[in-house]
């Protein structure tokens, strides 16, 4: 139950009142009331601690300690016509600020839509040393029955969930640098978990049968990131006077983001930063959901070279009504159990914040997140250009290193902002001018 003094009835959950403006510690408080967090819950969040020593231990190897990352909570989300409070775990300024921002714009006109396919991953099979690779291919898929029928013999709990291996495909390549090849992918609905390791058991537990009725050497048995049956769609539609400014119309900004990512669409080089502005929304969730980043950068990456040219992940139209339209589509293999998702109790705590309730459910909400950063970025190119907004925030960061602490950390900040140079000199000299 949400705190009503902190997040009155009128005003949606995802929307707390001067939290920018508060202390770390009472924003966690009013992020807490207005969530409905216990305690446990809380202590994870507030970081210090919430990692324990011998549970780092556990996760990797040759532990030495923690490291810790800034997490924050990202405002106004609405995804579905459900309101979400998003943590972020990321070391860039601007990015919580710019999704939030977003996100708010975003409400004017409904909040974001999103769905997804079913949580199907990949599993390759490799196959060497054949001399007639599509008769391999044949056999193989005669034999998918007895393929689904093995690799669905030994997960009980994820078949009991209603997943497990649902089909095969077969690829022959007819060259390669090592002469021809098959690649058996089998297709397994993975439910809640990222699925690597369930897939990755499977595909090993396969290969002396593939072995047999194929006749050939397997190799690899590994599943692939490029999860392009696992993929997300987030769209957001705001009517075009939600994004006027002080100096342009909203028509004016709309058409100057449809511009902005046209050149991505086209363009590797801009595609590579645009899509990296999206990431910039989507890598902060997985991580502070205890998700593998990489898995999700690299699916994401490959997604957007699918056709053969990289580009840009997101579109933006206008519609007929005028009002500007976005869509994000790209795999989005992320899960709740699983991983460190149940181990890290950070993890645990950040999924209770959202109140999540499957991987889907969190593929939809961390898209959105995507779409939202893409757009705050968008909007700040095609307008004042991003230094404005982000060295404002950066400016922060800059007093820090040039040795700011306390309340000198925002007072200088401002100090450099307001004189137009964020630099660490320039942060120098205004820490040594008194108040
Ligand atoms: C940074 C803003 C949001 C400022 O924008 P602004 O107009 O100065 O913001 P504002 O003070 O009017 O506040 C508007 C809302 O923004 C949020 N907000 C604003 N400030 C804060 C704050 N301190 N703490 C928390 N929330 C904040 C908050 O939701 C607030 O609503 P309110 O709460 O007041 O009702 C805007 O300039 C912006 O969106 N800029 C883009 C920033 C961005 O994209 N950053 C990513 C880093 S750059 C990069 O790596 C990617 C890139 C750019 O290369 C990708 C690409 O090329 O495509
Ligand atoms: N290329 C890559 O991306 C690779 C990534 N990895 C790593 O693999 C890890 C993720 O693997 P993953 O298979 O998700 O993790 P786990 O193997 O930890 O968890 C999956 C298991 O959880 C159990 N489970 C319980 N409840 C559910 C549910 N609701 N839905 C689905 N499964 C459930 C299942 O069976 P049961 O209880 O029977 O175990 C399932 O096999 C990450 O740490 C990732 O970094 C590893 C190799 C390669």
């Amino acid at each position: 139950m949400s705190d009503p003094s902190v997040c009155p009835e009128n005003e949606p959950f995802s929307r707390i009142k001067g939290l920018r403006n508060m202390a770390p510690i009472a924003r966690l408080d009013a992020v807490a009331q207005a969530a409905g967090l216990d305690g446990p819950t809380v202590d994870a969040l507030a970081g210090s601690g919430a990692l324990p020593l011998e549970i780092a231990d556990g996760m990797i190897e040759n532990v030495i300690g923690r490291f810790e990352l800034p997490l924050g909570v990202a405002t106004n989300f609405q995804v579905n016509g459900q309101d979400y409070l998003v943590p972020m775990a990321v070391e860039e300024p601007s990015v919580v600020a710019a999704a939030s921002y977003m996100a708010k714009l975003a409400r004017q006109g409904g909040g974001f839509s999103a769905s997804c396919t079913l949580p199907i991953m990949r599993a390759q099979v490799q196959v060497i040393g054949l001399s007639d690779p599509f008769g391999a291919r044949a056999r193989l898929l005669a034999a998918e029955t007895r393929l689904i029928a093995k690799a669905n013999s030994k997960d009980t709990v994820l078949i009991g969930l209603g997943g497990g291996c649902q089909g095969i495909e077969v690829e022959v390549f007819q060259t390669s640098p090592i002469g021809p090849m098959v690649v058996l992918h089998l297709l397994v609905d993975v439910r809640d978990a990222m699925g690597a390791n369930t897939v990755n058991s499977m595909a090993e537990m396969l290969a002396p049968d593939v072995e047999e009725i194929t006749g050939g050497t397997v190799r690899l048995r590994i599943l692939s990131n490029l999860a392009d049956r696992r993929v997300v769609t987030a769209s957001v539609r705001l009517p075009a006077d939600v994004l006027t400014t002080n100096t342009l119309s909203g028509e004016e900004v709309a058409q100057g983001i449809v511009e902005a990512c046209a050149l991505a669409l086209i363009d590797p080089y801009r595609a590579a930063t645009h899509n990296k502005g999206i990431m910039n929304g989507i890598d902060p969730v997985v991580l502070a959901t205890g998700n593998d980043w990489r898995a999700i950068e690299a699916g994401a990456h490959a997604y957007a070279a699918r056709s053969g040219r990289y580009s840009s992940l997101t579109t933006w139209e206008i519609d007929g009504d005028g009002a500007l339209v976005g869509v994000l589509e790209m795999p989005m293999a992320l899960g709740i159990v699983g991983g460190a998702t149940r181990t890290h109790p950070a993890a645990q705590a950040a999924l209770k914040l959202m109140k999540i309730g499957s991987a889907q459910e969190l593929a939809q909400v961390t898209a959105c997140v995507g779409l939202a950063q893409n757009l705050a970025a968008l909007r700040a190119l095609s307008t004042e250009g991003i230094q404005r907004g982000h060295m404002a925030l950066h400016a922060r960061n800059i007093a820090i290193t040039a040795g700011a602490t306390g309340a000198d950390v925002d007072r200088v900040a401002k100090a450099i902002v307001s004189a137009g140079d964020v630099s660490v000199e320039a942060a120098k000299q205004a820490l040594e001018i008194p108040d």
